[in-house]
């Protein structure tokens, strides 16, 4: 039997007296692709935030590689391999893409970004392993010929592909990407989905947050449906698009992608 990368037993969180999240389960297995969909306000990024140690959590457990984590310091999740992209884009905006992606190193390694200009050699050594680092990453999101330029200067597609790099940039086990789609045209979500397949081939695993119901239908192995905190469903692509609880937690909305 297959031993799963991360495992969310029972995983509750209230706020006062929500109940954002209740009582979920699943398991994604190494190098998968799980997308987590549900209505607006459902728990989706409440369950990525207990998952990375931003929220704590009421009940439950998070199992990552055999291990518990379940109320770590974020730092410590981000140390076993688990990274992260934001809804909303966090890109230094003064800062060049590269060491954008640098930024993603240097959150876990001992001597910190800043220190890196005050010539201590261990530093100088991360900062070059670092900035190696960031250009392989940033070959896989195609922005290695961008490297040099202010990240603020590249167009929103563009940077949300620097923080996939950033993501990407330490090799992590597993990464979550909330709403990796929102603002992106077309072409763009075209070229995410691109290279989030392409990663997956490199053997990364991702869990993500989406409302793009295409991308989900289309790249996901596996979907797992919150409403009002609680799952009501899992399952492939397929199954999901068929089951009658989903279709009626969208209250109609099109679940089924536009062919
Ligand atoms: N820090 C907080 N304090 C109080 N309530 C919160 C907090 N964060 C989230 N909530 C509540 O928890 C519920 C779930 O919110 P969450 O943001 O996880 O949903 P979501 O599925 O990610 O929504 P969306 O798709 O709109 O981003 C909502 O009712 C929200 O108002």
């Amino acid at each position: 039997m297959r031993t799963p990368l991360l495992e969310i037993s029972n995983l509750t969180k209230q706020f006062g007296g929500v109940t954002a999240v209740n009582k979920v389960n699943f398991n994604v297995f190494p190098n998968e692709i799980i997308a987590v969909i549900g209505p607006n306000g459902a728990g989706k990024t409440t369950l990525i935030n207990m998952i990375t140690s931003i929220v704590q959590t009421s009940q439950g457990e998070i199992k990552f590689s055999g291990e518990s984590i379940t109320g770590r310091k974020t730092h410590e999740v981000a140390k076993r391999g688990i990274t992260r992209t934001f809804q909303n884009l966090q890109i230094f905006n003064d800062m060049t893409v590269v060491e954008n992606v640098m930024v993603g190193f240097h959150t876990r390694t001992k001597s910190g970004f800043f220190s890196g200009g005050f010539g201590f050699s261990s530093a100088r050594k991360d900062n070059k392993i670092a900035y190696e680092k960031a250009i392989e990453a940033l070959g896989l999101v195609g922005l290695k010929d961008r490297k040099d330029e202010l990240a603020m200067n590249l167009p929103y597609g563009l940077q949300r592909l620097v923080e996939i790099a950033r993501s990407i940039v330490m090799e992590p086990n597993l990464v979550l990407l909330d709403e990796p789609m929102a603002g992106l045209n077309q072409k763009e979500s075209i070229e995410l989905v691109r290279i989030i397949l392409r990663l997956r081939k490199r053997g990364y695993t991702f869990l993500f947050v989406e409302h793009d119901m295409e991308m989900v239908m289309g790249i996901s192995d596996r979907i797992i449906v919150i409403e009002n905190g609680v799952k009501i469903a899992e399952g492939t692509p397929e199954e999901i698009q068929r089951d009658p609880v989903v279709i009626a937690a969208y209250l109609g909305e099109e679940i089924i992608p536009h062919a």
